[in-house]
C-alpha cells in the first residue's frame, strides 16, 4: 500500500513539557488507521499535528510526499478534513448550512456555492444518516446527531484524508455500527485515508487495518489489531487487566474486562 501519511521522528512540547516523543510512522492511501492509547498519551496532539494546526518542533510530516508546512490552510482543506472531539456549535445555523460549510475551501474567493455544492452536501448529509435534520438549527439538535453532522461536512469537503478525534463517542449503538462500516467503505472502497482515535478497543479490533498504540507520546506498538490489541500491552499501557478473545464471527480481538466485580483481580 502506497504511503499517504508519513511521520518521521516528530516532537511535541506545550510550554516545554513533552507531549510527543520521537514518533515516526506511515499510514497507506485507503487505509482506516487507529490511535489508541490511555488519557493524557497525546493522540488528540497527534491528529492536531497531522492536521497541521500544531506544528511539531522537530521532525517531518508529509502528505502524500509533500511537507505538510507547505500547504497553506486551504491547500490543506482541499486534502484534508478533521472532525475533533468538541461537537458543541454556538451558533444558529441550520445542518444543511453547517454541512454546507465543508465546501468553503472548493468554491473561489468570494465566490457562492452552486447545485454541485449542495449536492455533494445532500449526499453527504445522506451518507451519515442526517438528512431529515437538513433545516433543524444545529443548536437544537443532540449530541450523537451534532456529531454526525460534523462528520458530514467533513465529508461534504470531498477530503483525500480523514482525521477524526473519538468520532462515535456520542453514538449509540446501532449509529457507531453505522459510522464505523461508513468509515470502512469511505477508506476500502474511495481509498480516503482514515485515521481516527478510538477508546472503543473492541471497535477498533473489529474495523482498524492497523493500530498504532500511544503512551506518554510514544509509540507503544504499531501493527495490526491482534498484534496491539493484546493483554500484556493493554495492562502495560492501559494499567487495566483484560481477557482478548477471537470475535466469533470474524475473528479479530475483543477485549473483556477482567476487575473486582469479575473476581479475577483485586478490586
Ligand atoms: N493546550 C494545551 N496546553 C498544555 N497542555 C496540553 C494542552 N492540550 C493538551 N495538553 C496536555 O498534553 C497531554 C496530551 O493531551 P492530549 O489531549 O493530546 O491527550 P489524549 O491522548 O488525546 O487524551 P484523552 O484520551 O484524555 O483525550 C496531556 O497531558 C494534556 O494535559
Amino acid at each position: 500500500m502506497k504511503d499517504y501519511l508519513s511521520v518521521q521522528s516528530i516532537c511535541f512540547a506545550y510550554a516545554g513539557v513533552p507531549v510527543i516523543s520521537d514518533l515516526s510512522f506511515s499510514v497507506g492511501r485507503g487505509e482506516l488507521f487507529a490511535i489508541i492509547g490511555p488519557n493524557g498519551a497525546g493522540k488528540t496532539t497527534l491528529l492536531r499535528l497531522l492536521g497541521g494546526t500544531l506544528a511539531p518542533l522537530s521532525g517531518r510530516i508529509r502528505l502524500d510526499g509533500i511537507p505538510l508546512r507547505a500547504l497553506n490552510a486551504r491547500q490543506r482543506a482541499l486534502r484534508i478534513a478533521a472532525v475533533g472531539q468538541e461537537t458543541h456549535l454556538d451558533f444558529s445555523f441550520t445542518v444543511e448550512e453547517v454541512v454546507l460549510m465543508g465546501r468553503y475551501p472548493h468554491l473561489p474567493r468570494f465566490g457562492h456555492e452552486g447545485p454541485i455544492d449542495r449536492e455533494i452536501t445532500r449526499r453527504a448529509m445522506a451518507d451519515v444518516g442526517v438528512e431529515h435534520l437538513a433545516s433543524r438549527l444545529v443548536t437544537t439538535i443532540s449530541g450523537g446527531e451534532r456529531q454526525r453532522v460534523l462528520l458530514a461536512r467533513a465529508l461534504a469537503q470531498e477530503p483525500e484524508c480523514l482525521l477524526l478525534d473519538e468520532p462515535v463517542a456520542h453514538l449509540d449503538l446501532n449509529h457507531q455500527i453505522a459510522i464505523m462500516d461508513l468509515l470502512l467503505k469511505l477508506s476500502h472502497e474511495q481509498r480516503i485515508t482514515v485515521v481516527g482515535v478510538f477508546h472503543d478497543l473492541n471497535l477498533t479490533g473489529l474495523y482498524a487495518d492497523r493500530v498504532l498504540l500511544l503512551a506518554q507520546g510514544r509509540n507503544m506498538a504499531l501493527g495490526t489489531p491482534d498484534e496491539v490489541i493484546t493483554p500484556e500491552l493493554i495492562l502495560q499501557t492501559y494499567r487495566g487487566a483484560v481477557v482478548v478473545v477471537d470475535h466469533p464471527e470474524v475473528g479479530r480481538p475483543q477485549v473483556m474486562l477482567l476487575s473486582g466485580r469479575t473476581g479475577t483481580v483485586e478490586g
